[in-house]
């Protein structure tokens, strides 16, 4: 009912199609409007948080050992909106302490009880979709048309855990002469997040619902960037239950997650971010024989053949490359397009991207907000620079846009891009750019196509436009990638599991599988005879 979808507008119908699979959203405006929310005030420009942003035993703290507070910026306006305090390795500690005390409690109780305090963080977020939406949007930079469905996913994610939660079970194997084993599955401890800044709620619920669904108490440590969404994701399962210090956050940035993968009472990491920090995380784990889930980059192909209903190929390769500004990790950036339709396909997705509403993203039209921040601004604009040095055609976009509205003025946009004439050498091409920039490059049959698609160290994801069926399978099978979509993408429902192959790293969230990855195997061997001793 909030999403107004224009017509012919297929990506859009895919989202329409996720947020529909709540009855309850239609009751949503009314249960917003029940509650003085962020949402109701805040208009761009004008919201500063002062609150502690720590999280630790039940309450906001501020760290006990904190270090000098750094601006906290709004893409939208490059405003400072909040003081970030990195923790130190005392505050790191507190939390693992707290986090350590209530698994004690909460590991004890049944699947089914855990259950309906996940169940009841899932209605909360529901209630508050439109304030947690706002801070999102105000935080990260995105238009509130797209935080609202990362909102919406993050409460499908632990509606969906909770429901496995009373399934967690062993098996009973019988053995000779009446004796028998059982397995038992057991949380892990303390289990440590750390996340990204694109999709900063999100993240967190990914990484928050299986652990606590387990039976495992997590401390998370957001983006520096985004620090803001995560510390309400802790009040409301303080709220709905939890035991305090359940789930804990603590601030910071490199130096504070080193803290607390190195922490000795930390069991699990799961880490999202980029490549070279997951191989250091890879080495903290590594020291302490710690299990670990990487969900890295990526540089993801998109295939077109030319049987493809070409309206949804075209409204596929945008899904794919221009949601949150092109800041998505499983983007399809390479876009392989058969020669034969390469012209029209590449006239139509042109004129699609010119239309994209940027802006302003806590308006309701706004398609495109702001990236995350200058640094990453320049750098995407670097690669576009280096894109035509290299002999790309910039079909559109890719240069600063500068909203009429005086108080954007210093935000963050650009104008989303198109490249031409690529080849698979180019920087464009093999680098994960993490901005709205897609690569178009022509091919001529399905063997050459899926061996340049593989041609990479990334492995996240990966999409193929046909009708025909067959190729459609045969395609994805070869694709060397853990997440492939046929005829769609980036849509995420929750019960599938996500996660890669090669350089973007290894573990699954989502789906049933991410519950092995926050669990172990208890084996019990039970003797019911005498025991034979062979001395
Ligand atoms: N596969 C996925 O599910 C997924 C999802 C979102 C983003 N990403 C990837 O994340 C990257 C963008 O995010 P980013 O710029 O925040 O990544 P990043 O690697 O710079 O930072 C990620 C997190 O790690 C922390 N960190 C940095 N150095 C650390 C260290 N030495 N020890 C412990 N923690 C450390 C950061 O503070 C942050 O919280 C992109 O490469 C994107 O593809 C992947
Ligand atoms: C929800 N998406 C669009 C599939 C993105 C997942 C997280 C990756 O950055």
């Amino acid at each position: 009912p909030e999403v107004k979808a224009p017509s012919g507008s297929g990506g859009l119908r895919v989202y329409r199609r996720m947020l529909a699979r709540s009855r309850l959203l239609n009751l949503l405006p009314q249960l917003c409007a029940l509650r003085p929310s962020l949402a109701m005030s805040s208009v761009t420009g004008t919201v500063t948080i002062h609150q502690p942003l720590n999280y630790r035993a039940g309450a906001r703290v501020q760290p006990a050992d904190g270090g000098q507070a750094e601006d906290v910026y709004e893409p939208a306006t490059g405003r400072v909106i909040t003081k970030l305090v990195s923790s130190g390795e005392k505050e790191v500690d507190l939390a693992v302490q707290s986090a350590k005390a209530a698994f004690k409690i909460w590991s004890q109780m049944s699947g089914m009880e855990r259950s309906r305090v996940l169940l009841e963080a899932a209605r909360i977020i529901r209630e508050q979709r439109e304030e947690i939406a706002t801070l999102e949007t105000i935080n990260n930079g995105k238009s509130i048309f797209e935080a609202r469905v990362d909102i919406d996913i993050s409460w499908q994610c632990l509606e969906y855990y909770a429901g496995l939660a009373g399934s967690l079970a062993g098996e009973h194997i019988q053995l000779p002469g009446g004796s028998f084993g059982y397995t038992r599955r057991e949380p892990l401890g303390v289990c440590a997040g750390i996340g990204a800044w694109n999709y900063p709620f999100q993240v967190a619920c990914w990484k928050a619902a299986p652990a606590l669904a387990c039976g495992n108490a997590m401390v998370f440590k957001p983006s520096p960037f985004t620090p803001l969404t995560v510390v309400r994701l802790a009040e409301i399962f303080t709220e709905a239950g939890v035991p305090k210090g359940l789930f804990n956050v603590v601030q910071g940035g490199a130096a504070t997650g080193q803290f607390l993968c190195h922490h000795p009472d930390v069991a699990k990491i799961s880490f999202t971010g980029s490549v070279p920090t997951g191989i250091k995380i890879m080495g903290m784990a590594a020291k302490g024989i710690k299990p670990v889930t990487l969900e890295l980059g990526g540089k993801s192909p998109l295939i077109i053949f030319s049987d493809c209903a070409l309206e949804n190929a075209v409204n596929g390769a945008l899904m794919a490359n221009f949601l949150t500004q092109g800041e998505v990790c499983c983007n399809g950036t390479r876009v392989f397009v058969e020669r034969k339709i390469l012209d029209v396909f590449t006239k139509e997705v042109v004129k699609r991207t010119q239309k994209i509403k940027i802006g302003d993203p806590l308006l309701e039209d706004t398609r495109m907000g702001a990236l995350i921040n200058r640094p990453h601004l320049d750098r995407v604009q670097g690669f576009i620079k280096q894109a035509k040095e290299q002999g790309a055609e910039v079909l559109c976009g890719g240069d600063l846009y500068v909203p009429d509205d005086p108080k954007l003025k210093n935000g963050y946009y650009m104008q989303p891009c198109v490249l031409g004439n690529c080849t698979d050498d180019m920087t464009c091409v093999k680098e994960e750019i993490f901005g709205p920039v897609m690569s178009i490059l022509p091919f001529d049959t399905e063997e050459e196509v899926v061996e340049r698609a593989n041609n990479t160290k990334f492995g996240l994801a990966g999409g193929v436009f046909t009708r025909d069926i067959q190729k459609a399978h045969r395609v994805v099978a070869a694709l060397k990638a853990g997440m492939c979509f046929i005829n769609n993408y980036n849509i995420s429902p929750v019960e599938l599991p996500f996660g890669g192959y090669k350089a973007s790293g290894f573990g699954r969230e989502n789906g049933r599988a991410a519950m092995e990855y926050y669990s172990q195997l208890k084996t019990v061997c039970v003797e019911m005879g005498d025991v034979e001793s062979v001395f």
